[in-house]
């Protein structure tokens, strides 16, 4: 029997977005024994059940108010969003922030030696797809007519397949679109994860969770995209330095026992220190240079 009390989280039980997701909450400090068979699992030092299903479900279980909060991304969200107005639905739940994880563009692809001289040249053309509603919103912008084909996967094979025209599926590196000789030509929505919020009343102590839940994710976000640097400079040249490390803050200047001309240099930077930077680094005499990854943040 579901506590109502407990924060019921959902997430995708196996797929581009479990581990990540999974991770996230870990990093979060949420001890959970996610054993690979079960669809519940609940946090042993936290009020918090994990519920874990099929990506496509996790939107709608939010906006019904079956779960608290989903992970998501963010085409899968608005595809189903679309979806449910159609239907004459009026879908509620707040996004609560984006994701550093799960980013993906949905894109029109046509295989390889089709001429494509612009969108217009879908007019009339069926295009197989998982995202009809995404699809429709973006052509039907453009005003161009289309045939769908709704596949639930390898959506990739269809034109080999004599299936459709062209493709509307999500690309990342591009690989799976060159496997089967088709060739990307317009992106219609770029995507990443997100944290969404189920809508109505939410009690004091759980949205107090929530809230704490969000400072932690944007600790460990900030915290994944930054770098501790260290390093040994001449004290003459902290200006250039500096001048290199454009996402660092103001560097803690320490003296160097024994060494009057050279300083130790401590810094958190917002980027990482590509080896190029390393290298001029070290042309203007740095030496030592240290990049660490930095675990937790609190501001
Ligand atoms: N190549 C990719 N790189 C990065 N993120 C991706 C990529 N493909 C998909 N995603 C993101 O991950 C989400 C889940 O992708 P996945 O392929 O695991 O979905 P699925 O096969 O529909 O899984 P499920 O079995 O849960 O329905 C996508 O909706 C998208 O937001
Ligand atoms: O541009 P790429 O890096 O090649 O990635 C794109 C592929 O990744 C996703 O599928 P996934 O591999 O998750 O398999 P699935 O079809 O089983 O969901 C997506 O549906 C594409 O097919
Ligand atoms: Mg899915």
């Amino acid at each position: 029997m579901q506590d109502k009390s407990r924060l019921r989280i959902a997430m995708q039980k196996s797929g581009r977005l479990s581990k990540e997701s999974q991770q996230l909450l870990e990093r979060c400090g949420i001890k959970i024994n996610l054993q690979q068979q079960r669809l519940l699992a609940f946090a042993e030092n936290m009020p918090i059940d994990i519920m874990r299903v099929r990506d496509d479900d996790i939107p709608g279980l939010v906006m019904d108010g079956v779960v608290d909060i989903g992970i998501i991304g963010e085409n899968v969200l608005e595809e189903e969003l679309l979806n449910r107005r159609a239907q004459g639905e009026d879908p509620r739940y707040f996004t609560l922030r984006r994701l550093d994880f799960g980013g993906c563009r949905l894109s029109l692809a046509v295989p390889m030696d089709e001429p494509f001289a612009g969108p217009h040249s879908l007019q009339g053309k069926r295009i197989a797809t998982s995202y009809p509603h995404l699809l429709k919103q973006y052509l039907d912008k453009l005003a161009i007519n289309f045939k769908s084909c709704l596949l639930n996967g390898s959506v990739e094979v269809a034109p080999r397949a004599g299936l459709a025209d062209a493709i509307c599926d999500l690309v990342s590196t591009g690989a799976t679109l060159e496997a089967n000789g088709l060739r990307e030509v317009e992106v219609i929505y770029r995507s990443k994860a997100c944290l969404i919020q189920r809508d109505g009343e939410m009690p004091a102590a759980k949205q107090a969770l929530i809230d704490r839940l969000l400072v932690r994710i944007q600790g460990v976000i900030q915290a994944r995209e930054s770098k501790y640097i260290m390093m040994h400079a001449p004290s003459n040249r902290l200006d250039d330095i500096i001048a290199l490390l454009p996402g660092a803050e103001r560097p803690t200047v320490l003296p160097l026992a024994g060494d009057r001309n050279r300083v130790a240099m401590h810094m958190v930077s917002s980027e990482t220190l590509f080896w190029e930077t390393m290298e001029k680094l070290k042309e203007l005499g740095a030496s030592s240079i240290l990049v660490l990854p930095i675990e937790k943040m609190m501001e």
